[in-house]
Formats: C-alpha cells, structure tokens, sequence
C-alpha cells in the first residue's frame, strides 16, 4: 500500500525546478521590458523576483516545493492591477514559455493553475 503521491505531471514536463527557473530567468527580464506592464516591476529585485516565482511555480506544478513568500492579495493590492495588466503580464509569460520551449499541453495546464488568482491580484474596478 503506497500513499497517494502528489501529481506532478506538469513539473515534470516542465522540466522540473532547473526548468521552471530557466523560463522565469527569461520572464522576469521581459517583464521588466515591457511596453505595457514593465513600469510596474521597475524596482523590483530582479534575482529575489525570479527565485519567489521559481518555488511558487514549482509548487503550483506538483513539484517538491514550499513558497514562502508574501501572499498574492497584501503584495499586489497597493498595486491596484487591472485585468488587462494581469492578461499582459500572461501574454509575456506565453513568450517566456515559448522560448524556453515547454509543450504547448504544459503550458496551458500551468496557466490554469495561476489563472484564479486574478481574484487575489486583480483589485481595479
Ligand atoms: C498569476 C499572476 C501572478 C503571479 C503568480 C504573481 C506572483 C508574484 C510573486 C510570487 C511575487 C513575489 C512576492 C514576494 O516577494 O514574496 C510577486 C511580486 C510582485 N508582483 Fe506579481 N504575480 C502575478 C501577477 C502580477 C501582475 C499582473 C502584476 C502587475 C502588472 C504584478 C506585479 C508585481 C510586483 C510589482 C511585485 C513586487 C516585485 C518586487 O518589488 O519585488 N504581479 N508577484
């Protein structure tokens, strides 16, 4: 009798961690240079950035990690993001995801997992 394991189906076709960090060291630059959204992560600490979303997507992928960093609702509330800011940051991260090659499959079922957190992230009516 084994227990039950964690899915980990998308981390694993993602690369695993040394693959979910390669995309983010991709995304967080671009974001950065971003014609629409980039104003917002002008100061942010490009390395603390991509190794928080590294561990939160290895987390939200199955993977054997904890994120702990900040809650998604304290940190981006004083932000006052609006769904059109939260679809560009997703269409910088299909760029992201394209160019470090992830299969189309692991691509969407990882935005699926990010997706309902808009309600946490999104806070401009
Ligand atoms: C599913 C979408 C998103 C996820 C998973 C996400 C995740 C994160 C994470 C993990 C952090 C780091 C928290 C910490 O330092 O402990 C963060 C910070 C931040 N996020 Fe988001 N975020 C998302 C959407 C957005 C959007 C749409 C914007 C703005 C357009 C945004 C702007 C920021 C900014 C400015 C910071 C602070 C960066 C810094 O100064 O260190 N985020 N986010």
């Amino acid at each position: 009798q084994t227990a039950a394991a964690v899915d980990d189906s998308i981390y694993q076709a993602w690369g695993g961690k040394p693959g979910i960090q390669a995309v983010m060291e991709d995304f967080v630059p671009r974001l950065q240079a971003d014609a629409h959204i980039g104003a917002f992560f002008k100061s942010a600490d490009r390395e603390h950035l991509i190794g928080q979303l590294t561990e939160q997507l290895c987390q939200e992928s199955g993977g054997p990690c904890q994120y702990r960093g900040a809650r998604m609702g304290p940190v981006h509330a004083p932000l006052n993001i609006s769904l059109s800011d939260f679809n560009a940051l997703v269409e910088v991260l299909q760029q992201s995801m394209d160019a470090k090659g992830i299969p189309f499959a692991a691509q969407n079922a990882m935005l699926a997992r990010l997706a309902p957190m808009h309600r946490d992230i999104v806070t401009q009516r």
